[in-house]
């Protein structure tokens, strides 16, 4: 038996009032073809419920230009999926504020990829970003909405990440989840503001410590190494790992591509996530059970001794496993290893 997903990501639209330099999607404002219809979107959500009971993430883009978002919305939290939206924040005004809690959106994430303006707005090539971010921010909490700050994470951002987290925590965010920056779409052309191996293993262990007492929930998302820093560190310190001392991340694993994640993009294209390019089929031609069930990549993500490489003999990989967008960036072939982890396994 195949374990349903628990969180799915869907790019409601590749629409977008901004064109961001890392865009994984290369979004503009150009009205994208073969968006799913109403009706198709509303079908997408009969056949999730029919699998299982996942968080829905409305994406994008940016969300908050498709017309029928909010009927999307309404229609998912009334079949009783708990949903989140993903937003750049300029479009949250008070009007959508209020639009977004009456359709029952339980967190929306907000895009802010630096502390200060200069750094955001550079970055999403619009001036006025971040502040819009922020106006947006503050139109959420008066409407009593929880909201998560997203950073991306390069050579641009990194040592401004203390003072996001600061900047996190005085905003009354929920949680803070960085995402470091994958080299796909807009992003191909960022290959040089990746952050190199070495101040992966830097900003992770930083992490790990500062999730002991942030005061916020910390997740690293594409980080799959963190879960090996996480056990490196507690063997360290002659901790065992618990939910109790880790909290929501003992029990879970580096990248949940396949296995309890997966990303639809605005044409109805399956993906194992929005970075990786291996397409598992489309639910405009097949059920979405069908393709999370039986597709070849989805399966050959579930099978760890597919994993080739260091990533292949590494103890680690149960619980890490590599990105598999960075390894297909760098390789053509998703189960090749992880190429930004300086970890020599045991295995030789
Ligand atoms: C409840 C509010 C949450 C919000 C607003 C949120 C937001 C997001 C966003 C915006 C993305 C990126 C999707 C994209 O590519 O467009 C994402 C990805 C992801 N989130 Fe969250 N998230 C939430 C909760 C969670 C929880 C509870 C988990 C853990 C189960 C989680 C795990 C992930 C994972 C695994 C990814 C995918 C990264 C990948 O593509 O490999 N998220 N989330
Ligand atoms: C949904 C989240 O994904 C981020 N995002 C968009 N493109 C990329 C990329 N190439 N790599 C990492 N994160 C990205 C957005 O900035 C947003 O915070
Ligand atoms: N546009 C939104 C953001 O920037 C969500 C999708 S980003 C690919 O956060
Ligand atoms: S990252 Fe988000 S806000 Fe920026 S262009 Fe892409 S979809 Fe739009």
């Amino acid at each position: 038996m195949v374990k349903p997903p628990r969180l799915i990501a869907w790019e409601t639209t590749a629409g977008c009032n901004l064109s961001c330099k890392h865009c994984r999607g290369s979004s503009t404002e150009k009205k994208p073809e073969g968006e799913l219809t109403t009706e198709e979107a509303l079908h997408f959500i009969d056949e999730i419920k029919e699998i299982g009971d996942p968080i829905l993430i409305l994406s994008g883009g940016e969300p908050l230009v498709r017309d029928d978002i909010f009927d999307i919305a309404k229609y998912a939290t009334e079949k009783g999926l708990r949903v989140a939206m993903a937003t750049n924040g300029t479009l949250v005004t008070p009007e959508m504020a209020d639009k977004i809690k009456s359709v029952g959106i339980q967190r929306v994430s907000i895009s802010l990829d630096g502390s200060s303006p200069q750094t955001h707005d550079d970055f999403r090539c619009m001036p006025g970003a971040f502040e819009g971010a922020l106006t947006g921010i503050e139109n959420l909490k008066e409407a009593g909405i929880g909201f998560q700050i997203n950073p991306t994470i390069t050579k641009r951002t990194i040592d401004e990440i203390p003072a996001i987290l600061d900047m996190a925590k005085g905003l009354g965010a929920d949680a803070l989840h960085i995402f470091l920056l994958v080299p796909t779409g807009r992003g191909k052309e960022l290959e040089n503001d990746e952050i190199p191996p070495v101040e992966y293993e830097r900003i992770l262990n930083w992490f790990y410590d500062k999730q002991k007492d942030a005061g916020i929930q910390l997740k690293a998302t594409c980080a799959p190494h963190y879960f090996r820093i996480m056990r490196q560190r507690a063997e360290k310190e002659g901790i065992e790992i618990s939910v109790k001392t880790h909290g929501y991340e003992a029990m879970t694993k580096g990248c949940l591509g396949g296995t309890g994640f997966c990303f639809v993009s605005s044409t109805g294209d399956v993906f194992p996530c929005g970075y990786l390019p291996a397409l598992a089929g489309n639910i405009k031609e097949q059920s979405f059970k069908d393709i999370w069930e039986n597709s070849k990549v989805f399966n050959d993500l579930r099978d760890v001794s597919k994993l080739k490489g260091k990533c292949g003999r590494c103890e680690y990989n149960t619980v890490c496993g590599g990105c598999r967008a960075r390894a297909y960036a760098a390789t053509g072939d998703y189960l090749e290893e992880e190429p930004y982890c300086i970890y020599v396994p045991k295995k030789q």
